[in-house]
C-alpha cells in the first residue's frame, strides 16, 4: 500500500522533513498547516520540491473549528476554508482534513452539522476539493468515528467523507469493528498512530506521547484491518505528534516510521517478509576495551576461563564460564557507536544471538530498513542496533545441546543484557527489537537514579531464554553510566560472592538502611537477612518467585550482575534498581574523590 506521515512528526524546517520522507522511502506526505505558515517557500516551490523529491502530497490539515456554529461564525469559517482551498490549488492538493470542532461555541446538533459541512463540501466541490472529517477525541460535540460518519451520511455529498485516525478511536476505547461497516469510498483517509497506556488528559496524551504502531499499547492494526476490510484504499499514514520525535533525527524518525510501517502490513498479511528469526539464546556478549586487563580480572575473579586470543575476521578473546559467553576485544570488532569518542573505556558493544536462519534474519532486517552489514570479513550476520551496538546472528547450536534458558540454574548463563539507548532512540529500539528480531516486548518502568529517572523496557523470546532490557539514560551525559550490564544466572549468588570475596574481589556495597527495610517489607528468617546482608546481596520476591542478586564494580561503562532466580520469578529486581544506582552513584563519587 502507498504510505504517507504527516509533516507534524519530524523535526526540522519543512524542506528538512520533505528530505527525511523521501529518503525514508515513504510515497507521500500530509502537510501540516503551521509547517506551510512558517515555511520561506511558496505552495508552488513546496510542490516543486515534493514532486523532485517523488513525494505526492496527499492532504492538507487541518482546517479547525469549522461546523455546527451559528450563522455569523459560519460565513466567517467559509471564508477561511476558501482561502485555504486557494492554498491547496497552489500546492496542488485536493484532499483538505476538517477536525471536529472542540470550541466551547460549537452546539451539539447533527442537522447543522451536517448542513453545514454539506455546505463547505459544496464551496470545495467548485476546485475539485475533497473534505475528509475527523472526529478529534476531544471535540465538543463529535469524539467518535460512529458520530462523525452520522454526520458525513447525512449531508450525503460526494466530496465530503471521513478520515479515521487510530488514536482518537483507540484512546477512548473505541470498538474498530464498526468500521467495517463504513463504505470503504467513504473513508477518504487514515492516519495512524500509537500511544503508550495511560490515564491523563486525551489531548495531551495526543499531542505529547503518540508514537509509531508498534511502538505503543493500541491495537493499530485492528483498526488499520477494519479500514481495509471496509474497502479503503487510501495510504496508510502515520500522524505522530511526539515531543521526542519533535528534537530527534528526522531521517531517522522517518526511517522508524517507515519500519512501523512495514511491519504493520506485514501483521496485515498485506506484507510478505522472512519470517522472524525467534533467536532461541544469548550466544555472547561482547566487551571492547583498549585495555581489557581490569575486564579479565574481574571475569576471573567470577569463575571465567580464556582460550586465549584467537583471530575470526577480529581480534577476539574469549572468555567462558558453564553457556555464558563473553568476547573481549581490543580491536574494531565492536563498531563504536556515533556517540561514543571515548574508545578505551570498556563497554558492550556487540551480542551474538543464537538464530535457527541468520541468512533470513539478515534478509528481513533489510526488509526492515536496518542497517546490515556486509559479510566481508566477518564470520556471523550482523545487524547494527539503534544505539549503536552491533547484533550477531549466530546459528543456533544443534538441537538438544544445551542453550542456557532461564531455568537452568545447574551451569552459568547469561541471564539478560542491558544495553543503554540514546536519549531519542527509546521508541525506535522498542520497534527495532520487536520487528526486526520478533522479540516480545515487556511493559516499560521508571527507575529513579539519584540524577533523575531511568527508563527501562525489556523484550524478551517466547521461553525467555533471551531477555534484553533497554535502559534509557536521564541525561544524555550519563548514557552509559549505571546502565550497560551482563547479568549471570548463576546456580548460587551466595556462594559465588564468597567465592568473589575468596578472590580478594568486592561486590557493590549495600547500605545497611536497605536490609532495615527489607525486613519490614518481607518476613525473611533472620539467618537469611544477617547473610544477604553480610554479602551485599538484594532480595526481591513475586507471586511466582523469589530472586537474589548483587552487583560487581564497574570496569569502565559495564559493570555485570549475579542472579538467582528461585522457582518463577519473572522480574529484573527492578524494587532494587534505585539502591544498586545510588549505589553506584555514591560510589563513583567516592572513587572520583
Ligand atoms: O491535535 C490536533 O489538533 C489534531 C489535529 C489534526 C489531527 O488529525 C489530529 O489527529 C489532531
Ligand atoms: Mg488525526
Amino acid at each position: 500500500m502507498r504510505t504517507c506521515i504527516a509533516t507534524v512528526s519530524l523535526s526540522g524546517s519543512l524542506t528538512e522533513k520533505l528530505a527525511a520522507c523521501a529518503a525514508a522511502g515513504f510515497d507521500g506526505i500530509e502537510i501540516f498547516e503551521p509547517d506551510l505558515v512558517a515555511s520561506p517557500l511558496s505552495p508552488e516551490q513546496i510542490a516543486e520540491r515534493a514532486r523532485e523529491l517523488g513525494l505526492s502530497i496527499d492532504l492538507y490539515q487541518p482546517l479547525r473549528e469549522f461546523e455546527a456554529v451559528d450563522e455569523d461564525e459560519f460565513t466567517r469559517n467559509l471564508r477561511r476554508a476558501r482561502r485555504k482551498f486557494e492554498v491547496m490549488r497552489r500546492l496542488g492538493t485536493d484532499l483538505l482534513l476538517v477536525c471536529s470542532n472542540v470550541s466551547p461555541r460549537t452546539v451539539d446538533d447533527d442537522a447543522l452539522a451536517a448542513a453545514q459541512l454539506g455546505l463547505l463540501a459544496d464551496a470545495a466541490a467548485e476546485h475539485g476539493i475533497r473534505i475528509a472529517y475527523e472526529a478529534l477525541a476531544w471535540g465538543t460535540a463529535v469524539n467518535t468515528y460512529a458520530h462523525s460518519w452520522r454526520i458525513v451520511e447525512a449531508a450525503d455529498r460526494p466530496n465530503l467523507g471521513l478520515c479515521l485516525d487510530s488514536f482518537h478511536i483507540l484512546a477512548r476505547d473505541g470498538d474498530p469493528r464498526g468500521i467495517e461497516q463504513i463504505p470503504g469510498d467513504k473513508i477518504f483517509f487514515l492516519q495512524l498512530a500509537d500511544a503508550p497506556r495511560t490515564t491523563m488528559d486525551i489531548l495531551q496524551w495526543s499531542r505529547h506521547l503518540r508514537c509509531f504502531p508498534g511502538q505503543g499499547g493500541f491495537d493499530v492494526a485492528g483498526v488499520t484491518g477494519a479500514a481495509l476490510k471496509a474497502g479503503y484504499h487510501g495510504p496508510l499514514s502515520l500522524e505522530v505528534f511526539n515531543d521526542e520525535f519533535r528534537q530527534a533525527d528526522s531521517a531517522r524518525t522517518a526511517v522508524d516510521g517507515r519500519r512501523s510501517l512495514i511491519r504493520l502490513q506485514e501483521q496485515l498479511g498485506i506484507l510478505d517478509l522472512p519470517a522472524a528469526p525467534a533467536p532461541s539464546g544469548i550466544a555472547y556478549a561482547q566487551i571492547s576495551a583498549a585495555d581489557p586487563e581490569r575486564v579479565r580480572r574481574q571475569l576471573t575473579a567470577l569463575g571465567f576461563t580464556t582460550d586465549g586470543w584467537s583471530r575470526q575476521g577480529d581480534l577476539v578473546e574469549t572468555w567462558q564460564q558453564g553457556d555464558a559467553r563473553i568476547l573481549i576485544t581490543t580491536g574494531s570488532a565492536g563498531r563504536d557507536s556515533h556517540r561514543d569518542s571515548h574508545h578505551d573505556v570498556a563497554r558492550l558493544t556487540a551480542i551474538g544471538l543464537h538464530t535457527p536462519d541468520p541468512a533470513a534474519a539478515a534478509k528481513r532486517a533489510e526488509h526492515l530498513l536496518a542497517p546490515v552489514l556486509p559479510r566481508d570479513h566477518r564470520p556471523q550476520e550482523a545487524v547494527i542496533a539503534p544505539d549503536g551496538s552491533l547484533l550477531y546472528l549466530v546459528p543456533a547450536p544443534p538441537e538438544g545441546a544445551s542453550d542456557g534458558g532461564p531455568n537452568a540454574p545447574t551451569t552459568v548463563v547469561i541471564d539478560h543484557v542491558a544495553l543503554t539507548q540514546q536519549w531519542h532512540g527509546f521508541d525506535e529500539a522498542a520497534l527495532f527489537y520487536s520487528s526486526v528480531l520478533g522479540l516480545t516486548l515487556r511493559e516499560s518502568v521508571e527507575l529513579a537514579d539519584p540524577r533523575g529517572l531511568f527508563r527501562s523496557r525489556t523484550v524478551t523470546n517466547a521461553d525467555e531464554s533471551v531477555r534484553l532490557a533497554l535502559n534509557l539514560a536521564p541525561h544524555p551525559a550519563h548514557i552509559d553510566q549505571h546502565a550497560q550490564h551482563v547479568a549471570f544466572a548463576v546456580p548460587s549468588v551466595i556462594d559465588a560472592v564468597r567465592r568473589l570475596r575468596a578472590a580478594g574481589h568486592d561486590t557493590l556495597a549495600i547500605p545497611a538502611n536497605y536490609y532495615d527495610d527489607l525486613d519490614a517489607r518481607f518476613d525473611l528468617p533472620a539467618q537469611t537477612l544477617v547473610r544477604l546482608r553480610e554479602l551485599g546481596i538484594l532480595y526481591d520476591r513475586d507471586e511466582h518467585g523469589e530472586f537474589l542478586h548483587c552487583y560487581t564494580e564497574s570496569v569502565g561503562r559495564v559493570f555485570f550482575e549475579l542472579l538467582q532466580r528461585v522457582g518463577g520469578y519473572r522480574g529484573y529486581g527492578a524494587a532494587n534498581a534505585p539502591v544498586r544506582m545510588a549505589a553506584q552513584h555514591n560510589h563513583t563519587i567516592t572513587a572520583g574523590r
